[in-house]
């Protein structure tokens, strides 16, 4: 798992190490130098002579970038280092200096703007040590400046464009980011002005929540995290699972096993006329290894289901998660505005039922409260209150029509801007845990908050969304009562199930367009693959 922490945790981390007089800087100087030279050998063969412009803003993320530069002239690199303030890191450029590096006072000639963005353009190398952790609100002055010039010169690159893939070729430099991209939100993930998409972040002591969260997770590249031997004991800021996570938590059955205990999926998805819905979402659930799906809907739905995956149940009876609303109409704006016109299929009343269960509200049912995910027209269906085990899978538009439904004036592109706020706000005002889906998912529960980036862009289809809520709710149903009972729980789950998700998705076609339902044909074979491997 990779945990990330805020700048002031961070600071707090480095305090008394420099304190005791540990030499932060040169270890994070000397390790970033270090990467630099790697990938210019790698992508230039003989590093004597390459070409490296260095670009040091006021603080220590300059000095960073200063003290890197200077190892990396003292191997023989033309290192140019452009300093866009009049403060600056002074033992780092006396480093550089020393070691027969050039520096430009770009703060003193900005006429000079033009020639070092066209320096820039042709280095074989760039390190971006504007801002670092120290960073307040979109680059300012120079710094702004000539991250937009060198922006708009280098071939195919924009300010807020994604990261190219490292092995893009051509002639354009190879963008090392200082700590961070410069100018990205490092608590937020925001992108709030414009910023140098890097092709490597070289990130010191422990990772940023920026470096994870989208927008700014795309314009990192490869993120390295280098040790300089911080002690980060709180709880992280955000959190991102990786593969050994899952496969590590994966219930596998064993010889005692059978169906009830590996769990039972309750499915209200779909209607007569939109039955594709209920297709995915429980052909997913069986997929993910569900021990029973019960297919809750209307009759005619459940025909089509039957047709396509003899192993679903129709019958009543015991159920260990509920996925409510793929595919039912109606969100939180309709169910707001009373539009409850019967195209609905009556799904609407049975969704409810399914959550009232859920919630273990249920008059008559047996075995307590279980969890749910609550999808689409299911949003629509939720009480003002929910327990942190309902989880809520909306995409960025729902999200919204949920915030709105509850007094938030907040619209689409907020919420883009601002994933992780935003659906930290949603868990606040209904106290279920919020996975919000895009190219990277970001998921929020009781004080904990994950970051998933394991998709394909491909994987934004029609029905994926279906697919997802079929894997997560057989992931629930498994550690049905765990989830119940630990409150954050639903969020790893369904942190869990975004990874799953986004790795059949590469699994489904490699590197091509993906289809919802290969998604979820490649689901087994991806859990084969995760839990083969611990
Ligand atoms: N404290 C230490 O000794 C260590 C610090 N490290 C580095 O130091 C960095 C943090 O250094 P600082 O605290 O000096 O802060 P930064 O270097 O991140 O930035 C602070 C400076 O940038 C300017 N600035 C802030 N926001 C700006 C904006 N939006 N536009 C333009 N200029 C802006 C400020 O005027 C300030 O002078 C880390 O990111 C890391 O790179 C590492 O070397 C590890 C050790
Ligand atoms: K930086």
């Amino acid at each position: 798992m990779l945990s990330a922490w805020n700048a002031s945790d961070v600071r707090a981390a480095e305090e008394p190490l420099l304190a005791a007089g540990v030499p932060l800087m040169e270890r994070a100087s000397f390790a970033l130098a270090t990467h630099v030279l790697r990938d210019v050998a790698a992508r230039r063969g003989p590093v004597r002579g390459a070409r490296v412009v260095v670009l040091a803003g006021a603080g220590n993320n300059g000095g960073d970038a200063l003290h890197a530069g200077a190892v990396l002239a003292g191997r023989g690199l033309a290192v140019t280092a452009v300093l866009v303030a009049e403060r600056f890191h002074v033992p780092g450029r006396a480093a550089l200096e020393r070691a027969g590096g050039r520096v430009v006072e770009l703060f003193a000639a900005p006429a000079v703007l033009s020639a070092v963005v066209e320096e820039a353009a042709r280095a074989d190398a760039l390190l971006d040590g504007l801002v670092g952790i120290g960073a307040r609100g979109p680059l300012r002055s120079l710094a702004g400046d000539v991250v937009g010039a060198i922006s708009g010169a280098v071939e195919g690159r924009t300010a807020l464009e994604i990261a190219p893939t490292p092995s893009r070729g051509g002639a354009a430099p190879w963008v090392v980011a200082v700590d961070v991209p410069s100018g990205i939100g490092v608590d937020d993930g925001a992108v709030p002005g414009p910023v140098l998409a890097a092709d490597r972040t070289v990130t010191f002591g422990a990772p940023k929540p920026g470096l994870l969260l989208p927008p700014a997770a795309a314009l990192t590249g490869e993120v390295t995290v280098v040790d300089i031997g911080l002690r980060l004991d709180g709880p992280p800021a955000a959190r991102q699972l990786e593969p050994v996570d899952v496969a590590r938590s994966w219930p596998v059955p064993g010889p005692a096993d059978h169906k009830y205990t590996r769990g039972v999926v309750g499915v209200v998805a779909g209607t007569a006329t939109y039955p594709g819905a209920a297709v995915l979402t429980t052909t997913a659930a069986v997929r993910a290894g569900a021990g029973m799906v019960r297919y809750r809907g209307s009759e005619a739905v459940g025909r089509a289901v039957l047709a396509a995956r003899p192993e679903v149940v129709t019958a009543a009876g015991r159920v260990q998660s509920w996925v409510v609303g793929p595919g039912v109409p109606g969100g939180p704006e309709a169910a707001h505005a009373g539009e409850d016109d019967g195209a609905d299929d009556g799904q609407h009343e049975r969704g409810r039922a399914g959550l009232a269960a859920a919630a273990g509200r249920l008059a008559g049912t047996a075995g307590g409260p279980v969890p749910a995910v609550v999808d689409a027209g299911g949003l629509g269906l939720l009480d003002d209150a929910s327990p942190p085990w309902f989880v809520l899978t909306p995409h960025a538009g729902e999200l919204t029509a949920l915030l709105r439904s509850r007094g938030e004036d907040v619209r689409r592109p907020d919420v883009e801007a601002e994933p992780l706020r935003w659906a930290g706000r949603a868990h606040e005002l209904t106290g279920a845990t919020v996975l919000l889906k895009g190219g990277v998912t970001v998921v929020v529960g009781p004080g904990v908050a994950y970051a998933q980036a394991d998709g394909p862009g491909w994987l934004a289809t029609a029905g994926a969304g279906d697919v997802l809520a079929g894997v997560l709710g057989a992931m629930l149903a498994a550690r049905s009562r765990e989830v119940v009972e630990r409150p954050a729980l639903a969020a790893e789950v369904a942190a869990a199930a975004a990874l799953v998700h986004g790795r059949a998705a590469h699994r489904a076609n490699p590197g091509g367009p993906v289809a919802a339902l290969d998604v979820a044909h490649a689901v087994p074979h991806e859990i084969a693959a995760l839990v083969g491997g611990r």
